[in-house]
């Protein structure tokens, strides 16, 4: 039936284990609980809450207007119905040092394996947009040493974005990612790397886990799972990829429809009734049902 079959411990030891092996990591992003599920089919290794999926899923832009809440209430519902370990994006922590302390112990309650904070000011926005204005080094630094002092779980994996490159340049922003690992952080998020040069810069720089975002259309040149791999990258976010297909689908269906007064010729491009069944597990429900109470009529 649909629940996670494992403790968030497992998954987040799951997911350390899966950073320290020779295999990349890659997580798409879950537009919602249901994808997870098609997510963990698929055979990736882990899934990721994107902040921009849960502003755009709101019809909302990336810019800091979502809420702790929110994103926890996503992270929850998503980590509730799969064994994937989860990666939730915890934008800049939504507020202060104690906020992302806060931040990092309502996330681990939600069952989330990890979140990353980053190093941008308020309000912050897509780290592959002009115009980002970061943080002090020392600023980021308070702010991951009260996450990191506030995790219960010492296998909640506690990454530390940093968004300089675009804005410092590449050397500033490898600097601050060692300064952050030494504040405690376990993995680092490369944000907005122009290709594989950037990533080996930061790969030998560093000693713990890197990860890489292949967001589309944006300023990274997407990379294949063979490249990332030879780079040394050990985790891959494909944030919002899933969300891009899904409304692609959703406007051409719409024009479909609108021009064709019906969706008839639309049919074979939907999820089937029945696999959407499978899926959902329906037949497990219906047996859980019959275990507990016969409701056939005369019976009983
Ligand atoms: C990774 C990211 O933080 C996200 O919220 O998914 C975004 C993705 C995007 O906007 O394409 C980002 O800032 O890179
Ligand atoms: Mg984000």
């Amino acid at each position: 039936m649909l629940h996670t079959t494992t403790t968030p411990a497992q998954r987040r030891r799951a997911f350390r284990a899966g950073l320290a092996s020779d295999t990349l990591q890659r997580l798409p992003g879950a537009p919602n609980p249901l994808a997870a599920r098609l997510i963990a089919e698929a055979g990736f290794e882990g899934a990721y809450l994107s902040g921009a999926v849960v502003a755009a899923d709101l019809a909302l832009p990336d810019v800091g207007l979502t809420t702790l809440t929110e994103v926890a209430g996503r992270a929850g519902q998503v980590a509730r119905v799969t064994d994937l370990p989860l990666l939730v994006d915890a934008d800049t922590g939504f507020g202060e040092p104690l906020s992302a302390a806060r931040t990092v112990q309502v996330l681990e309650d939600a069952g989330a394996a990890g979140c990353h904070l980053e190093d941008q000011e308020n309000p912050k926005r897509c780290g592959h947009l002009a115009g980002k204005r970061i943080r002090p080094p020392e600023a980021m630094e308070r702010t991951i040493a009260a996450a990191v002092g506030a995790r219960r779980d010492p296998d909640f994996v506690l990454c530390a974005r940093t968004d300089a490159a675009a804005v410092e340049g590449l050397d500033a922003a490898i600097e601050r990612a060692r300064r952050y690992v030494d504040a405690g952080a376990d993995m680092i998020f490369a944000e907005a790397m122009a290709g594989a040069a950037e990533f080996e810069r930061f790969r030998a720089a560093i000693e713990v886990p890197l990860l890489a975002n292949m967001t589309e259309f944006g300023r990274s040149e997407l990379l294949t799972v063979a490249q990332l791999t030879d780079v040394g990258v050990d985790a891959v976010i494909y944030p919002v990829t899933l969300l891009r297909l899904a409304m692609g689908a959703i406007a051409d269906g719409l024009a479909a429809l609108a021009a064709e007064g019906t969706q008839a010729g639309l049919v074979d491009r939907m999820q089937t009734r029945d696999e959407l069944y499978r899926v959902l597990d329906y037949d497990a429900y219906a047996e859980f049902d019959s275990s507990v109470a016969d409701f056939r009529p005369n019976t009983g």
